[in-house]
């Protein structure tokens, strides 16, 4: 069994990132400007958008993280969000998700500068990845394509399944590991709440891919043997014994799953660190094209 490490990968990444911003400085260019807007304060979103802030940091890029409160209307996010596409020393902006109830999420999305839209949201994008354009690709998706890849987990004509539907992870997903090339070429099947049987489903997978948010949903029962298991599951649980009242747990019944996994991968320290590494990815992609435009 081998653990697909993000943590580490996402370091090496940050590195190569890291690389390329220290040349851009040495030719006096401009470096990468990313901007994250967050409404409300919910404490999760609060810290994702601290890790991403803290990222563009390490790796040098500028970075500028826009507060709004959480009784914010849907108009004056709209017209922050019209002030980044205008603004020409961002490259890329991301809005945290999820957004509050007075605000229509797809409206907000489809708002945003598809050439500044570093987290792949915007439907021109989406549209652009299902036919195999060149685009940003959303950041955990193409995070765990990264994963695989540095690791050559053999994708071709395996069996994939992915469970959720999400529009940020188990969609786009089901669509990047059924396309051409590689990590690619399998199999595909989605499944969802309404699935029947889950069970007879996912024993039948080469390759598992969790972003339901049920912490230990995944049993091993439900896995066959030498299964590649990767879990983008991340909830909070209450947990007293624990400096901060919780921990962090994925979808993966990890302990007894991993005994019969080829590859698998933690929480934390597996798809989380590779999503924020892969926007920064994205950003420094939007910087070079906004330079060359
Ligand atoms: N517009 C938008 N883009 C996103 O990419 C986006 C979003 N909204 N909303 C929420 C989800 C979630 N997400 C995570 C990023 C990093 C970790 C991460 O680094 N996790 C650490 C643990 C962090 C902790 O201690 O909480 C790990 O798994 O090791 C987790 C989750 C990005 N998302």
């Amino acid at each position: 069994m081998t653990i697909l490490d993000g943590k580490k990968i996402s370091n090496d990444i940050k590195e190569e990132i890291k690389a390329e911003v220290d040349k851009m400085k040495a030719n006096n260019e401009k470096v990468p400007h990313l901007a994250a807007v967050i409404v409300g304060n919910d404490g999760a979103s609060l810290t994702y958008v601290g890790s991403k802030v803290r990222a563009c940091e390490r790796v040098g890029f500028e970075s500028t993280m826009v507060r709004l409160s959480n009784t914010t209307s849907e108009i004056e996010l709209l017209d922050k969000i019209e002030d980044l596409n205008n603004d020409d020393d961002i490259d890329g902006f991301i809005i945290q998700l999820p957004l509050p109830p007075q605000i229509d999420t797809q409206k907000v999305l489809m708002a945003v500068n598809p050439e500044k839209d570093v987290d792949g949201f915007h439907p021109m994008n989406f549209g652009k990845m299902a036919l195999d354009m060149s685009t940003f690709i959303p950041a955990t998706p193409f995070g765990i394509l990264e994963l695989l890849d540095r690791y050559q987990v053999d994708t071709k004509g395996k069996h994939t399944v992915v469970i959720g539907r999400s529009h940020i992870v188990g969609r786009p997903m089901s669509i990047l590991m059924g396309r051409k090339g590689f990590p690619g070429n399998s199999t595909v099947t989605l499944t969802h709440s309404h699935t029947k049987n889950i069970t007879q489903i996912t024993s039948q997978a080469d390759i598992i891919i969790s972003a339901l948010g049920v912490p230990n949903f995944l049993k091993a029962e439900m896995v066959k043997d030498d299964a590649v298991i990767i879990d983008v599951g991340i909830t909070r649980v209450a947990d007293e014994s624990h400096p901060k009242g919780y921990v962090i747990t994925g979808d993966v019944d990890f302990e007894n799953v991993s005994k019969k996994a080829s590859f698998i991968t933690p929480v934390p320290g597996g798809v989380g660190p590779m999503t924020i590494a892969m926007l920064l990815k994205n950003t420094l992609l939007a910087r070079e094209q906004h330079r060359l435009k």
